[in-house]
């Protein structure tokens, strides 16, 4: 199953940046709040495992996963982070209302990226049931809140080399 071979909830935290002095935003969904919450602890205990601080977290809650670039936009604009992180559940119902509110959130997210050169991270799950969100939200394939914090600790880093001009970036340059 593809699932298992691509799960970073098991990922070498050896390998991930100093997250100390960091800025980070967590924007949740509360829909399906049972997973996100979950989602969201994952997240959060992972950016304190690696240094960064509470104060240097800033949390949103919006009401549903479709709200969620309209609250990074809103946490971006208003606090210095160095990366905002979206969580969101979305369950596929009887008609194509998941697929509406998936596509409109991927691309608003890529395009808050592009328009602001800041990283927003994709930390939504797109599952067909309730079972298969439940294993992904501390489950049998992980918490993929853990997997957007260390996507979110490497972008940040990524973003604060890239302003300070460092341009070689990666494979031990
Ligand atoms: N059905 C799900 C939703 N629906 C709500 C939308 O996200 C949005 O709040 C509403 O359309 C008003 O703009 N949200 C989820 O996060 N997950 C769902 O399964
Ligand atoms: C996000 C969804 O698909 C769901 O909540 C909406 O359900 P339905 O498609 O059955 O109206």
């Amino acid at each position: 199953m593809a699932s298992a071979h691509k799960n970073l909830s098991s990922y070498d935290d050896t390998q991930l940046p100093d997250a100390s002095p960091m800025r980070f935003g967590i924007v949740v969904a509360d829909w399906n709040a049972d997973i996100t919450h979950a989602l969201y602890a994952g997240c959060h205990e992972t950016l304190l495992k690696h240094g960064a601080t509470e104060d240097n977290i800033k949390t949103v809650q919006v009401p549903g996963t479709f709200e969620l670039p309209a609250g990074a936009r809103m946490l971006a604009g208003r606090e210095k982070v160095d990366a905002v992180i979206c969580l969101g559940c979305v369950i596929k119902g009887e008609t194509k209302h998941d697929e509406y509110i998936n596509n409109a959130v991927s691309q608003g997210l890529v395009n808050l990226s592009i328009a602001t050169g800041q990283p927003f991270i994709f930390g939504v799950l797109t599952p067909n049931s309730h079972e298969q969100a439940l294993d992904r939200a501390g489950g049998k394939h992980g918490n993929k809140g853990v997997e957007a914090a260390v996507t979110a600790i490497r972008m940040a880093e990524l973003y604060r080399n890239s302003k300070q001009g460092k341009s070689s970036i990666g494979f031990g340059r």
